[in-house]
């Protein structure tokens, strides 16, 4: 886990380190620039084997400020640089301002306009590098008059200034996206083209939540993170919940103990659809089987069970033709976990079965078919309990919670803009359960307000998980894990790494089928 930060949280974070004298802002400011020019030296080592020409587009605030110290040390490096600003230097913030000065001792500063970077582009076709330190976490409002700068920038390095192609750097953030939801604040029906689109993004301490969420992650391309020294924070102001956590690998507590047998690790039972509707439960069931669940039963009805029999192995069936039967099977108190909705159907038995699955109190997985039968029903709605995960994509996260979502999809006008993570927190606490957000930032959050992130992103991208039956897998990783005795949060945040784990393990070609057999592979990678 690595935590994700929101810009007042690195905003508190800086002052306390300040407040304490063990740095001054001005020397945090230094080593963001160093950082940034470390970075990309690394990134493009021709780079920093000779001296090129770079343009920074400086901005009104301390992204600015880093802009100038960035300018300076490139100077020193025998780079030509050229320097604009957007806004009144007299009105820069202390540290921006000092750095300003100092770079005025080296070179000038002109104004940075609309129209800037076409003239730029035209007549300085060898520039190797352009830094966008325009707006950083400071970013509130759409801005309107820069537009024009930041697509021509897109251009310039999409090549249509004569082919000449600058590597694009963004400091700390691509200016444009809010740092706290991803979301790009641009004029109402504005694309995000207009958002600056770096190769390299450099942020500092910790990614913000705007480097995985929405848009962000287009506008950063690949982002790394520079060590500013406030490595040995403390932030007792920060209440843990309010810190929002990347999942990784580390410490996933998969091992399973020596002595243990079977029952130790669970008994799942995931319900199947009737004839015809069978595969997606057989996919969650194999995905629960496969991460470790002790005893995995198919709950099929009568309709399907020769269906199910001639399909199943190490996956235990029995007939669960009904509410009846389901109650029944519920007596075996072995049973820890049940996993209800992949193709299970939208009628009246169906419904009947999710509301007394709920009834039974037992950790749950509601996902697919299960989610709508909720977004119907208030009254099975209202029985949603504390050991429930609810796993919605897109679609069915509207139909659940239209409201929410609404408000997650209105254009933002001002920062921080409305973000997916406070859109999952807002339905757990509705739900009084964990929710699972799907997509390649898929977001998990509890009603107490703990969230986590997943994100199959840059290097973790893994585009070939949109594919039918995917979400039955996860559904059937998070049942296993929670047969296993994995918390609801714990398993569901756990699940969704290991499912973008396995989807990178297997590659291109992925289909559902292949995700439960690659959890093999990546235990292995993961030392188990
Ligand atoms: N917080 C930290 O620990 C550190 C921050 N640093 C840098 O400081 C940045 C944050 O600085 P600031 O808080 O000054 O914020 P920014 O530099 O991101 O921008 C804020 C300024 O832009 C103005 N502004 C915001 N939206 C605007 C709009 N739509 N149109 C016109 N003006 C607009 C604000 O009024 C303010 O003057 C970070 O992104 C980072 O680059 C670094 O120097 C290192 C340490
Ligand atoms: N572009 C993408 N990148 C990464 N993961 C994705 C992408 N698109 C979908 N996914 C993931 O794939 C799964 C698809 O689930 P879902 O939409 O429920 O499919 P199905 O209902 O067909 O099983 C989810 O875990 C989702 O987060
Ligand atoms: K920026």
């Amino acid at each position: 886990m690595t935590e994700l930060l929101t810009s007042a949280q690195m905003r508190a974070i800086e002052q306390a380190v300040i407040a304490s004298g063990t740095v001054t802002g001005l020397e945090l400011m230094e080593r963001a620039g160093h950082g940034v020019v470390g970075a990309v030296f690394q990134e493009w080592p021709t780079l920093a084997a000779t001296s090129h020409k770079a343009v920074v587009l400086c901005g009104p605030g301390n992204n600015g400020g880093d802009g100038f110290v960035i300018a300076r040390l490139l100077k020193h490096q025998g780079w030509d640089v050229d320097v604009f600003l957007y806004g009144d230097p007299d009105k820069l913030p202390p540290d921006a301002r000092t750095n300003y000065e100092r770079w005025c001792e080296l070179g000038k500063v002109e104004a940075l306009t609309e129209d800037v970077i076409d003239s730029y582009a035209e007549n300085n076709p060898e520039t190797a590098l352009a830094v966008d330190a325009i707006f950083g976490t400071g970013l509130t409002r759409p801005f309107f008059s820069l537009a024009r700068v930041q697509s021509k920038l897109n251009s310039w390095q999409a090549g249509s200034f004569h082919g000449n192609r600058p590597k694009v750097v963004s400091v700390d953030i691509p200016s444009g996206i809010c740092a706290d939801s991803g979301v790009y604040l641009g004029r109402t029906g504005t694309s995000l083209d207009q958002c600056v689109r770096a190769n390299l993004t450099v942020s500092f301490h910790r990614m913000k939540l705007g480097h995985v969420l929405a848009q962000g992650p287009i506008g950063a391309q690949k982002t790394v993170v520079a060590d500013i020294g406030l490595e040995n924070w403390s932030h007792p102001h920060i209440p843990p919940n309010d810190v929002v956590k990347l999942k990784t690998g580390h410490h996933l507590g998969l091992a399973k103990r020596a002595d243990s047998h079977k029952f130790s690790h669970g008994h799942a039972l995931v319900l199947s659809g009737p004839a015809g509707q069978t595969g997606a439960a057989r996919l969650a069931a194999r995905g629960a089987l496969r991460i470790g669940a002790g005893v995995v039963t198919v709950g099929s009805p009568k309709s399907a069970m020769l269906e199910n029999a001639m399909q199943l192995t190490a996956i235990m069936l029995a007939e669960v033709d009904g509410p009846q039967a389901l109650r029944r099977a519920l007596r075996d108190a072995r049973i820890n976990v049940l996993c209800l909705g992949p193709a299970l159907g939208l009628d009246a038995r169906a419904a009947k079965l999710v509301e007394v699955a709920l009834g039974a109190g037992r950790r749950t997985v509601l996902d697919a078919d299960a989610l709508t039968l909720l977004s119907r029903d208030a009254g099975i709605f209202a029985k949603l309990h504390a050991n429930c995960v609810l796993t919605p994509h897109v679609g069915e996260f509207k139909r659940l919670f239209p409201d929410i979502a609404a408000k997650l999809d209105a254009p933002a006008a001002t920062g921080p803009a409305y973000s997916k993570v406070d859109a999952t927190r807002d339905a757990a606490k509705r739900a009084g359960c964990t929710v699972l957000f799907k997509g390649p930032d898929t977001v998990i959050a509890s009603p107490e307000g703990r969230a986590s992130i997943n994100a199959s992103l840059y290097v973790r991208s893994a585009p070939w998980l949109a594919t039918a039956g995917a979400g039955d897998v996860l559904a059937g990783f998070i049942t296993g894990l929670m047969a296993r005795g994995f918390a609801p949060h714990d398993a569901a945040d756990t699940a969704a790494y290991l499912h973008t784990e396995c989807a990178l393990s297997f590659g291109a070609g992925l289909i559902a089928e292949d995700l439960p057999d690659a959890l093999p592979k990546v235990f292995k990678t993961l030392g188990l």
